[in-house]
């Protein structure tokens, strides 16, 4: 029979074969995302658990292969703790003609944030989650970065309360929301000037922190949206219409949309977040349940011209606590070359570079 590729091995896992190297042993599937199947593994070489991602022929379109290009680059270009680590790439196939799969080895977490968003969890706990997405998400923009697409699925965290980010979002070219695959695109964390269509800023991230924090206060989705439309109504049902003078900065049309809309006061954040709905363990907790409060407001702003900046955030009463430079100022990594990932390539294209960015 063919010889099997040497020094790899190929076990099913779930549904989906992976032929890994040797080193990686006893796999079990811990997650599936839009981009392909999870699995725990155990490194005999590093002698630790690890994860690993097949990336099922990640060339098949333009979103795919845009969006595992610009991961790969990324991850070997960031270092920072609440930023999942690349521990090794690999493929099995030996020539650009039958290359097909791309394996990501990373760190491995416990669970993702969807997860753990339904728990009870204490202020300790929350603020301590806060503190350390706002500090991945100012490393990224530090190198330029605008993830755009956090949410809780693509963020992890171990009982230890250790939380990382998963992936990079979307290129800014990437098409918002037609997909290829079943999976539909979550769009609840999405700040009103994505949806709107305007010019973003880094503050589009600190918007989908807040909708995230909130969640893990509430415990249920801030605005479900079922689409654009949807979700605009239900951000504008709760917090309010926007002013004009935000309407007058959007483009004619959405203007002109935005404005058919009627008027709503919004609810008080008091109203939005009681303090039923924190934690009341023992001392202090009224004063953390104001503080969680007024961050959160901050952070829901719709107007990004007047919504709070990372930095800021990280010196809010709430999250300063755990305030380490080490961890905020970490030394930003070499900037990140955008137009990499925003180049028009076709799928051949696509598949050579990613050919490259494998095998070197
Ligand atoms: O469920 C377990 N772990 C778990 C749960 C959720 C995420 C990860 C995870 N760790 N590292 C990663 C890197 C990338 C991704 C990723 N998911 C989409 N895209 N990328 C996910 C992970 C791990 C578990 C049970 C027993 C031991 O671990």
């Amino acid at each position: 029979g063919s010889r099997q590729n040497e020094g790899f091995h190929t076990v099913e896992v779930g549904e989906t074969a992976f032929t890994v190297l040797e080193r990686y042993q006893n796999l079990r599937q811990v997650g599936t995302g839009a981009q392909g199947v999870v699995a725990a593994a155990y490194d005999t070489q590093l002698k630790q658990n690890v994860a690993i991602k097949k990336l099922s022929r990640p060339f098949q379109n333009v979103t795919h292969a845009k969006r595992a290009y610009r991961e790969l680059r990324l991850m070997s270009l960031v270092n920072h703790k609440n930023i999942i680590r690349l521990m090794n790439v690999f493929t099995s196939q030996k020539t650009l003609e039958d290359f097909q799969d791309v394996y990501m080895v990373m760190e491995l977490m416990e669970a993702n944030l969807s997860q753990v968003v339904n728990l009870e969890l204490d202020h300790e706990r929350l603020s301590y989650l806060l503190y350390q997405l706002l500090c991945g998400v100012r490393h990224l923009h530090a190198a330029g970065i605008i993830h755009r697409d956090l949410k809780p699925s693509n963020i992890a965290v171990k009982s230890d309360c250790s939380l990382k980010i998963l992936d990079f979002g979307l290129a800014r070219t990437a098409n918002q929301g037609f997909l290829m695959t079943p999976y539909v695109v979550t769009r609840y964390y999405r700040s009103p000037e994505v949806i709107l269509g305007m010019s973003y800023s880094g503050t589009v991230d600190i918007w989908s922190i807040g909708c995230i924090f909130g969640e893990m206060v509430r415990g249920q989705v801030l605005f479900p949206g079922s689409d654009h439309i949807d979700q605009w109504n239900k951000i504008i049902e709760t917090l309010g219409s926007p002013t004009p003078e935000f309407v007058n900065r959007l483009q004619p049309a959405v203007s002109n949309y935005v404005r058919t809309r009627p008027h709503y006061r919004g609810m008080s954040f008091s109203r939005l977040f009681p303090d039923g709905c924190f934690p009341t363990e023992s001392g202090g907790s009224r004063a953390l349940a104001a503080q969680a409060r007024d961050l959160l407001q901050k952070m829901l702003e719709l107007d990004p011209n007047k919504r709070i900046n990372i930095d800021d955030a990280l010196r809010h009463p709430y999250t300063n606590i755990w305030y380490e430079p080490s961890e905020v100022e970490a030394p930003p990594p070499l900037q990140y070359d955008n137009s990499l990932d925003e180049r028009e390539l076709t799928v051949e294209q696509w598949r050579e570079e990613l050919w490259r960015e494998v095998i070197n």
